[in-house]
Order: structure tokens, then C-alpha cells, then sequence
């Protein structure tokens, strides 16, 4: 059967019009007949009254219990390597059969109820049958009016009447229980649109070529990831200016605020204080869409949409053909997409991109970039999950096609940001150090030195070697 709520509502309107519609039939034969159908009614609905709130949690629960059954499948099909390389498949079985027990109990709780309410509206039929025969027996012996065919018409109505009282009772429990979904829905619709986050209500569309020089400051910038004032800051006061075309790396401690910092440039999170200004515009004081499309990132986890190659590269379809291909090329992807996609631009990107390696999603948001020809480049540790290769890649890639751009770079591998024009260390939400990597490295009590340090001796010296030397990090150096 078609549980969906439209047609759900669709059988419980029928079946109300068949329920009126007989009662009236009925009554109209045998006008006693209402006492009857006025006593069932009361009964069906008194039985609705103590039905309906149980079998509504009970639904809400069956969803519960349901959603780990389903959630245990998929990751254990996802992790199938790695439940038999562990020897897991006991305890992933245990749990998967914990959470089918637990899905099972509601099911039974939910039959039971089911039963319960079915042997009540049956008893409630009976009564009311039971009524309308004997009213039409003293109708008949007392006045005589009643022909044996009415007395069958009667008895035949009410009969299937009861039937389908109790459908529609119960579809009228059912349309209740699935409206919790459209109400789910009401929600997510009244939801804070994100832009009104932003407590400037000023906005005004950037010029279109904005920002042209990529030039970026923050001044007294605080932030908070919640907008409870009992959530601690993420950034503390930072002010600084990164000029147009800098290569800046960011670097510090796990938790240090480096994401965060990234963050408030696009506007996520709540600015608590302060100004972000990129090329005389303060951010806050436009669109949220402009800020976020003029500037790309390429994210430590790239996201691919399900779709097509060129959907992905371009989503708003304003550029050609070719002059996506050349961006593909320029990140060495165009051989892939030519030999290994039968499609070519129109491949289809499976699941999120499950058919791309990470390096190969992010040499994706790479081309991207380069097509958005962006003034604002922004990395996080967009090395940290590809090999050597790939890494040089994207490092050559981005050395080449945004010389003219502002580029800031998350890194934990202190090699790719050890050639950046300045570098930018952040330790508890506050910004310790920014300057070249070589006058942090000429102060042995620096933040960054320490950093460096920490490599061990070899790759410190490494290190050392390449902040002093002009020549650009790369796999052969
Ligand atoms: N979504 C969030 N909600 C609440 N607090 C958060 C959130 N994201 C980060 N934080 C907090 O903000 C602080 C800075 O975190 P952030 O992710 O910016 O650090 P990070 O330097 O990028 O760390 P990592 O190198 O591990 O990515 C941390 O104390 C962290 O707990």
C-alpha cells in the first residue's frame, strides 16, 4: 500500500464520505437509526482519543530505531575492508543485530497497539449492529412501517459501515502521525537565513570586478563559532593587512584557530568584533552569495557535486567549453577526463565524486579557480591527503596561474608554506607572529622556529635551507 501523506489524506476523505454517506443512507430508511450511529460515533472517537497519542510515539520511534539498522548496513558495506582485516565481523554483526532487536520491540509494541485498537472498534461495531437490528425489530413490531427489504438494507450498511469506519479512524491517526513530517519541513523553513547572521543590514552588490587587487584586513576581528555569548572566541582581536599578490602561509597548533581564521573571510561563524575588508569593501556590508563567489577555496576535503564533469567545474554554465578544457589542462586533469570518461565534460561525477581520488577532487576545485580567475585563492591544507606528485602539482599549478593572486595557505606540512612571502602563526585563537619565514627563523625564541624545530633536526636544517633559498619547494629539491 502507498503509505505517502497525499494518499493517505485521499483514503481518509473517502472513507469520511462513505462513513457520512451511510449513516445518512441509514438514517433516512430508519430515523432511529442516528441514536445508534450517534453512540458508535462516540465510542470510535473516545477510541481514537486513547489511540492516536501512542500510535504517534510509537511511529516516531519505529523512525528512531530505524535509522541505526539502516546507518549500520551502510557503513559496514562502506567498511567491509576494514571489519575483516580487524577480524570485526562478531562485534559488527552484535551490533547490527542490537539495533534490528531494538527496531523489532517497537515493531511488536506497534502491532500490539494495532490489535488492541482493532479488537476494541470491533466490539464497538457489534454494539452498534447489534443496536441497529434492534431498533429495527421494535420499528417493525411496533408500528409496523418496516419492510424486510428495508430491514436487509439496514443491516447490509451497517455492516460494511463499521469496516470502513475503522479504515478511516485509522487514516485519521495516520495523516496526523505523517504531518510530524510536514511540520519537520515548517521548520527547516523558518529557519535564520544565514546572511541575517550578520548584524550590518547594508547591502549593496560589489563592483564586478571586485576584489581586484586582493588586498586583505582584518582589524580588531574577534570570533565565535556560536552566537551564545557563553561560547569561547575562536579569533582573538587580530588585526593585519595582506598586501595584493602576498603568498601567505598560516601555521599553528591543532585548535590554534587557522580554519577559523579562513572561516570568518567567508563569512561563516559570528564576527563578534571588528572588520574584515578586502579591497576597501567591508564584507559584512554586502551579499553573503558575492562574498562567498569571488573568493575560492580549496578545501581539505573537497565536495564534488552528483553530476556531470563540466556541472561541476562551472555549476552556473558561464563559461565554454574550451575554456574549461584549458583550465583541466592547465592542472594536467585533461588527459584524465579524455581517456578515462567516455563523456568527456559530460561524464557523470558519481556519488559526490566517489570515482576521484582526493588529489584528483582537489585538482578539480583547482581547475575551478583557475576558471573563476579569482584575486583571492584560498588553501586548506590542500596537500595534506595527496602524494608527491599531486602535491607538486597543485603547488606548480599555483605558483604559475595565481602570481597575480592574494594566496593564503593552511598548512601542517611546513614545507609548502615555508616559500610564502610571509607566514602567519596563530596559537589559541590570536595572532602570534606574521612576518617572512626568514626573520622568524633569524629569532631562535620564535613561535615559528619552535614549529620548525619540532620536525626533527634534519628536516629543520631542510627547512632552513629552503626559507633561505630563492628556488620554489619541489619533489626533486
Ligand atoms: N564548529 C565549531 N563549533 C565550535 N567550536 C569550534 C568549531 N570549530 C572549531 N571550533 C573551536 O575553535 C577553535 C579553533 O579551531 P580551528 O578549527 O580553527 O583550529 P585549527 O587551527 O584549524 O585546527 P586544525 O589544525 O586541527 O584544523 C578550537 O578551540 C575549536 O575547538
Amino acid at each position: 500500500m502507498d503509505d505517502s501523506l497525499p494518499m493517505t489524506v485521499f483514503e481518509f476523505l473517502s472513507g469520511l464520505s462513505q462513513v457520512l454517506g451511510t449513516i445518512i443512507l441509514v438514517g433516512l430508511i430508519n430515523l432511529w437509526s442516528f441514536i445508534p450511529a450517534i453512540i458508535a460515533s462516540s465510542g470510535m472517537l473516545f477510541l481514537r482519543y486513547r489511540y492516536a497519542p501512542c500510535s504517534r510515539d510509537l511511529k516516531r520511534l519505529v523512525g528512531t530505531t530505524r535509522s541505526p539498522v539502516y546507518s549500520q548496513l551502510t557503513s559496514t558495506i562502506h567498511g567491509l575492508k576494514v571489519i575483516r582485516s580487524y577480524h570485526a565481523e562478531n562485534i559488527s554483526s552484535k551490533e547490527f543485530h542490537s539495533h534490528l532487536d531494538n527496531n523489532t520491540r517497537v515493531m511488536y509494541l506497534m502491532t500490539t497497539l494495532n490489535r488492541w485498537s482493532a479488537m476494541r472498534f470491533d466490539w464497538v461495531s457489534l454494539i452498534f449492529i447489534a443496536l441497529v437490528i434492534i431498533l429495527a425489530i421494535i420499528v417493525r413490531i411496533s408500528q409496523y412501517q418496516f419492510s424486510t427489504v428495508e430491514i436487509a438494507l439496514t443491516l447490509i450498511y451497517s455492516i460494511t459501515l463499521m469496516g470502513i469506519f475503522q479504515f478511516t479512524i485509522r487514516q485519521s491517526v495516520e495523516v496526523e502521525t505523517q504531518m510530524t513530517a510536514v511540520e519537520r519541513v515548517l521548520e527547516y523553513c523558518s529557519l535564520d537565513q544565514e546572511s541575517s547572521i550578520q548584524q550590518r543590514s547594508i547591502k549593496y552588490r560589489p563592483p564586478t570586478n571586485w576584489p581586484s587587487q586582493g588586498r586583505i584586513v582584518f582589524e580588531n576581528v574577534s570570533m565565535s563559532h556560536s552566537k551564545e555569548s557563553y561560547t569561547p572566541l575562536a579569533l582573538h582581536h587580530i588585526s593585519l593587512v595582506i598586501k595584493p599578490n602576498e603568498k601567505i602561509g598560516i601555521v599553528g597548533r591543532t585548535g590554534a584557530g587557522k580554519s577559523s581564521f579562513i572561516q570568518t573571510l567567508f563569512r561563516m561563524g559570528t564576527l563578534v568584533d571588528g572588520h574584515i575588508i578586502i579591497d576597501n569593501i567591508d564584507i559584512t556590508t554586502i551579499e553573503l552569495e558575492d562574498v562567498r563567489r569571488r573568493i575560492s577555496i580549496i578545501p581539505q576535503d573537497p565536495v564534488l557535486f552528483t553530476g556531470t564533469m563540466r556541472s561541476n567545474l562551472d555549476p552556473f554554465g558561464f563559461y565554454s567549453d574550451a575554456e574549461i578544457w584549458n583550465a583541466l589542462e592547465q592542472v594536467q586533469l585533461k588527459t584524465l577526463v579524455t581517456n578515462r570518461m567516455s563523456n568527456g565534460l559530460h561524464s557523470f561525477v558519481s556519488e559526490s565524486g566517489s570515482n576521484l581520488s582526493v588529489g584528483q577532487k582537489q585538482l578539480v576545485c583547482l581547475a575551478r579557480a583557475i576558471l573563476k580567475k579569482s584575486k583571492i585563492l584560498v588553501i586548506d591544507e590542500a596537500t595534506a591527503n595527496v602524494d608527491n606528485v599531486t602535491d607538486e602539482l597543485i603547488q606548480k599549478a599555483i605558483r604559475d596561474k595565481f602570481k597575480e593572486c592574494t594566496v593564503l595557505t593552511i598548512a601542517h606540512r611546513l614545507r609548502t608554506v615555508i616559500d610564502s612571502d610571509r607566514i602567519m602563526v596563530l596559537s589559541n585563537g590570536m595572532l602570534v607572529e606574521f612576518d617572512s619565514p626568514q626573520v622568524l627563523l633569524s629569532n631562535a625564541n620564535s613561535y615559528f622556529t619552535l614549529l620548525v624545530e619540532q620536525t626533527g633536526a634534519a628536516e629543520a636544517e631542510y627547512l632552513r635551507t629552503l626559507a633561505n633559498s630563492s628556488e620554489p619547494y619541489t619533489i626533486n629539491s
